[in-house]
């Protein structure tokens, strides 16, 4: 597997806080990568700085080996290649489902509304919302507008899939509907980098485990490694508190 994505000595502040701290971390092809750690230890700014929904102050991010921040490079299309499922859904609350699936193929990749509403139906298939394609946002629970966000982001055929603590705002019953669709995600070969506080799901899905403390990656490895014998005596302490709950 190759390297798609790679970070160097990434760092982010906001005002004299800071939040990231030399991050290096490379993603191959194929990978499903899991992102771990206390509150905000910095998982989500990473994540948002990966997407360029939050600009680095320092550092390389390499996509495929080509600095994305360095002038003149395509940034509309990087965008285009990556996806994101927020923790808050972000639907487009005007537009039913199966708009929310075609608007993104349409605008951006330009492709025909004919074939945006083929692919956004063949996904919303494949997420079990097919049903609900003309309801609108507010009509489903939590767990059904994951299950959209995932359709329309994968919709949009990106090389990458940013998932941010994607269950979190889930009432406890939805989680497992979600995580089910998600696990099927990971075995289509696609990129996946995740932010979750599912402990057990991230030990079942993960290629490697990222712990993150304080701003730094403090320990990674197989998931086997980081649960089972963690190194690091931050990461033994961390999962010592998930597992006292
Ligand atoms: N836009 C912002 N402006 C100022 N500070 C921010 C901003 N976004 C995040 N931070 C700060 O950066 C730190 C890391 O936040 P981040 O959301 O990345 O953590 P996290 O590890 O994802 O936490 P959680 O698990 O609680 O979501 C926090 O102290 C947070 O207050």
């Amino acid at each position: 597997m190759t390297d798609l994505i790679e970070i160097k000595h990434l760092q982010k502040q906001y005002g004299n806080h800071e939040v990231l701290k030399d991050i290096n971390l490379s993603v191959k092809d194929g990978e499903v990568v899991t992102i771990i750690g206390p509150s905000g230890s910095g998982k989500s700014t990473l994540l948002r700085c990966i997407n360029l929904l939050e600009e680095p102050t320092d550092g390389e991010l390499l996509f495929k080996g080509d600095n994305i921040l360095s002038p003149g490079y395509n940034l509309p299309k990087y965008r285009a290649h990556v996806g994101m499922v927020f923790q808050q859904f972000n639907l487009f609350e005007n537009h039913d489902v199966l708009n929310n699936c075609i608007v993104g193929q349409v605008k951006v990749l330009k492709r025909s509304r004919e074939e945006a509403e083929r692919i956004a139906i063949e996904n919303l298939d494949k997420v079990g919302m097919k049903d609900f394609a003309h309801a609108k946002p507010s009509q489903l629970s939590g767990g059904q507008k994951q299950r959209v966000a995932i359709a329309r982001a994968i919709s949009m055929d990106p090389e990458v899939m940013l998932f941010d603590e994607p269950t979190s705002a889930l009432d406890p019953e939805m989680v497992g509907e979600v995580l089910k669709i998600m696990r099927e995600l990971t075995g289509t070969g696609l990129t996946m980098i995740i932010v979750t506080h599912e402990m057990a799901f991230a030990e079942e899905v993960s290629d490697r485990v990222i712990f993150m403390d304080q701003g730094v990656v403090a320990e990674e490895g197989a998931p086997e490694k980081i649960f089972q014998h963690p190194e690091q005596a931050r990461t033994k302490e961390f999962l010592q508190r998930i597992l006292e709950g």
